[in-house]
């Protein structure tokens, strides 16, 4: 089956195209700059769109060449709030759509990005089955002392304020190739997962399902990330509020000028790492904070799950930068964590174990592909509903 992989931002849409039974990807792109002008890269070069409309009109003529004289089966889409409802993938119609469109205010960085881009795959290839995969349903297994918030009831029963959590299909995938790796069946696999990207997040897993999750009502909560603060005193908020701060200033300010950026002035690891190795103090100070913040959810998660038999780290920081790993583990001494330097700094594309035999639990570096789980999850729901009634 050939599906395109869409993941929607607010002013980029990534896409692949994937064949699922070959586990092929047959290209695959990026368009930026969606309603700003120019700017693109990917298989075709691409000029700045003025909308998911047009921007799919790009998407259809870079893949042309890719498909020859075969055609698409089905879209997947990377939907990032599912709320409640939402605990498996499905097949997108228009009450659907207009039931993701309604959880938009909680996910305002995500959700409305994605429902245009739905949209956008109807009105251009309306005979195209669509699927909607959610990064909150792996989380519909917490129980609800983890998901729920200590305030007052009406907040949950009015609003939905409580813990959802996110990256939901990258931790599933990972969790899945981390207990193959380690010969367990995934029921009985008792683990901390740290997905660290640009949004990260760590999750706890105790017999194959989330049971913890450190994103909350929305992906802000928990982890030191490349622009979001993660945690804080919630109090901080209504004192800058009654200092002045809009709403708007706020949400800018946790979300886009917090985490590395805020504390290190970059965003982006690599650069961090980088600077700190160089000598910059406030480069070093916030890779402290962030594997600091990272250790003590390791420790809380360990606890959670009864005793992890494994720690994985996985997405672009946890694949690729042994230094941060380091720094992690570094502070995980009290639970016998011990790497072997050599392991954790090898390069390779492949599930591994970074730990030394001695180290009290196993530490792996998984590589997530949530194009890979989406499509698969897509052409698994396409052809369950072709059989059925
Ligand atoms: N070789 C590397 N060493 C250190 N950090 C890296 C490396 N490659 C990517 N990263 C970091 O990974 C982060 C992006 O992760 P990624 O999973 O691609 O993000 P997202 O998919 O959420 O946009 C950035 O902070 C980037 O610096
Ligand atoms: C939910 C979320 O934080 O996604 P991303 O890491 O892609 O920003
Ligand atoms: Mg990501």
């Amino acid at each position: 089956m050939l599906v395109l992989v869409i993941n929607s931002g607010s002013s980029s849409l990534k896409y692949q195209v994937r064949d699922v039974e070959a586990g092929s990807v047959l290209t695959e792109g990026l368009v930026e700059k969606i309603g700003m002008g120019t700017g693109g890269e990917g298989d075709g070069q691409i000029e700045g769109p003025r909308d998911h409309a047009e921007a799919l009109e790009q998407v259809d003529a870079a893949i042309h060449a890719a498909l020859g004289d075969r055609a698409l089966d089905a879209v997947g889409h990377r939907v990032v709030h599912g709320g409640e409802r939402f605990a498996e993938p499905v097949l997108v119609n228009n009450e659907i759509t207009r039931a993701i469109e309604r959880l938009n205010p909680l996910a305002p960085l995500h959700n409305p990005a994605n429902v245009l881009g739905i949209r956008a795959i109807s009105k251009k290839w309306p005979q195209l089955p669509q699927v909607a995969v959610f990064d909150t349903a792996f989380h519909r297994t917490l129980p609800e002392h983890a998901w729920r918030y200590a305030v007052p009831d009406e907040l949950y029963t009015n609003h939905g304020i409580r813990r959802y959590g996110f990256h939901g299909t990258s931790h599933e995938y990972v969790a899945h190739r981390a207990a193959a790796l380690l010969d367990v069946p995934v029921e009985e696999f008792d683990a901390v997962i740290a997905h660290l990207g640009n949004g990260a997040s760590v999750t706890a897993i105790r017999g194959g399902q989330s049971i913890d999750t450190s994103m909350g009502f929305t992906p802000l909560e928990g982890l030191v990330m490349g622009t979001r603060s993660g945690d804080l005193d919630p109090s901080i908020l209504v004192f800058l509020g009654r200092a002045g701060w809009s709403p708007e200033d706020l949400d800018s300010m946790l979300n886009r000028q917090s985490g590395l950026k805020g504390l290190a002035g970059n965003n982006d690891m690599r650069s961090v790492v980088e600077a700190a190795e160089a000598g910059d103090a406030k480069a070093a100070m916030a890779l402290a904070v962030a594997s600091y913040r990272l250790a003590k959810y390791i420790g809380g998660y360990h606890v959670a799950v009864g005793g992890a038999k494994a720690l994985v780290f996985t997405a672009g920081i946890g694949e690729n930068s042994h230094q941060f790993r380091t720094l992690v583990a570094q502070r995980l001494g009290a639970l016998g964590v011990e790497l072997d330097a050599g392991l954790n700094r090898e390069r390779s594309k492949e599930p591994r174990v970074i730990s030394t035999p001695t180290s009290a639990l196993p530490v792996l570096v998984v590589p997530t592909d949530e194009e890979r789980a989406i499509a698969e999850a897509t052409a698994a729901v396409v052809a369950q509903a072709s059989v059925a009634p």
